[in-house]
């Protein structure tokens, strides 16, 4: 089947593209992008005022599935992941059991070819059972396409354990993904050890917890040469690390989070909002700041969501019991649109490169470009679409969103995986 969207603005900075022009898909690639186009039978849709992307990637997300689907699970995130915008995540291993060997690889990547509204990649733990103990069959799970691995969740706390773990890697084309924390400093943190800390009279979980495995896992990353990516940084100095080991030459790369980037320790008041307990805690302001300019200059390579779902129950308590952990695949593009681009801070190109080409690089995904050729994963924006976050307006089974009540502007309105809907005029196409 043909499928044509006409009079849409194009945007790819692979290539180069930011123009107004037509694209013809047929049999679930791009087969021409032009000014004009013309088919004999098809499905055309007028995108006037829209503007089309390469399809935007989260490679960080928790699906819950299997083992806590009252959560979340792989049916429900994906179509989270399709209302917000996204063709593809990438889902973390800490579910139950843990993705730590090639059966559970094969159940999610079955689970999501049944019942998934966007394409799942894998990643598969470093460790049995995250436990940072035994290495787990990461060859194997390899052989069955898990792609990328890491223990997110936990910090490897054994630094030679974290080395093995490295030097087993290396043997194939991948990146170890790194959750940076030190227990023995963070312990019982439930918010930025500081200020907000002081004033809420909670245990500290310091800066200095994620930034000495930074720098640990940035000097093993030039032991053994293995490529390193730090999942979700949150502080000022952590970036500087990776600044410089970037300007070394290493093979390290970062994401970030719209939660570190639009939320500081400053929101969380005397009513001990659960929703903004997220690991690693939410940082200062200066933190925040530091984090956006490293995605505006290109230190930050990734912007993630973490998409964390906790069920009502589990958040509606003291906070000190509720579970880390806030969804994000609903918001993010809408926070980047209105607090980034329209902001003047980055432009579309700098953002489509955070949120569709840096991850598929990053997850050994092949490129989506708006070229002939290329499969036809698309992300249909509507810059000016006003709308209110709501939790009534979610496909996500959790609510526990940190941006509920928010104002933004701009959001995907559709979204084609090879080819097909799986979001329509912000319906998600069953
Ligand atoms: N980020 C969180 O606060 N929670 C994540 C775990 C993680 O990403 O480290 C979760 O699985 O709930
Ligand atoms: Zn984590
Ligand atoms: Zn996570």
């Amino acid at each position: 089947m043909a499928l044509m969207l006409k009079n849409a603005r194009l945007i790819d900075p692979q290539i180069g593209l930011d123009e107004v022009a037509d694209i013809l898909i047929r049999d679930g690639k791009i087969v021409e992008v032009g000014h004009d186009l013309t088919m004999e039978k098809g499905v055309e849709r007028d995108l006037s005022g829209k503007i089309v992307t390469p399809g935007l990637v989260d490679m960080h997300v928790h699906f819950r599935d299997p083992g806590q689907e009252q959560k979340e699970d792989i049916a429900s995130g994906s179509r989270a992941a399709a209302h917000g915008g996204f063709t593809a995540v990438c889902t973390m291993p800490n579910t139950s059991p843990v993705v730590d060997d090639a059966v559970a690889v094969e159940y999610v990547k079955a689970r999501a070819a049944a019942v998934g509204k966007c394409r799942v990649v894998v990643a598969g733990a470093c460790s049995k059972d995250l436990k940072g103990e035994v290495l787990s069959d990461m060859g194997d799970m390899y052989a069955h396409g898990a792609p990328v691995f890491t223990d997110d969740g936990h910090g490897i706390q054994d630094a030679g354990m974290m080395r093995r773990v490295m030097d087993y890697a290396n043997q194939f084309d991948t990146v170890i993904m790194a959750h940076c924390q030190d227990d023995s400093l963070v312990a019982d943190g439930q918010v930025n050890e500081g200020v907000a800390s002081t004033r809420l009279g909670m245990v500290g979980w310091p800066a200095e917890g994620e930034e000495l495995e930074i720098a640990r896992d940035i000097a093993l990353c030039r032991l053994t040469g293995c490529p390193l990516h730090i999942q979700h940084i949150t502080t000022k100095r952590g970036l500087d690390l990776v600044a410089a080991a970037k300007a070394e030459g290493l093979p390290v790369t970062c994401e970030v989070t719209p939660h570190h980037m639009f939320l500081t320790e400053d929101a969380i008041t005397a009513e001990y909002q659960t929703a903004l307990k997220v690991n690693p805690p939410l940082r200062t302001a200066e933190d925040a700041a530091a984090l956006i300019e490293g995605l505006a200059n290109g230190t930050i390579d990734a912007i993630v969501t973490d998409h964390a779902p906790h069920t009502d129950w589990e958040k509606d308590r003291e906070f000190e019991l509720a579970p880390f952990g806030m969804t994000g695949l609903e918001t993010s593009l809408s926070l980047v649109l209105t607090h980034l681009v329209r902001a003047g801070v980055i432009d579309y190109g700098r953002m489509i490169q955070a949120m569709a080409v840096a991850p598929r690089e990053i997850l050994r995904q092949e490129p989506v470009k708006i070229e002939a050729g290329s499969v036809a994963d698309l992300t249909v924006i509507d810059p000016e679409a006003a709308w209110t976050v709501e939790v009534g307006d979610f496909y996500s089974k959790a609510n526990n969103s940190g941006f509920v009540g928010a104002e933004l502007t701009g959001r995907a309105t559709d979204v084609y995986v090879g080819g097909y809907a799986t979001m329509e005029d912000g319906k998600i196409v069953e």
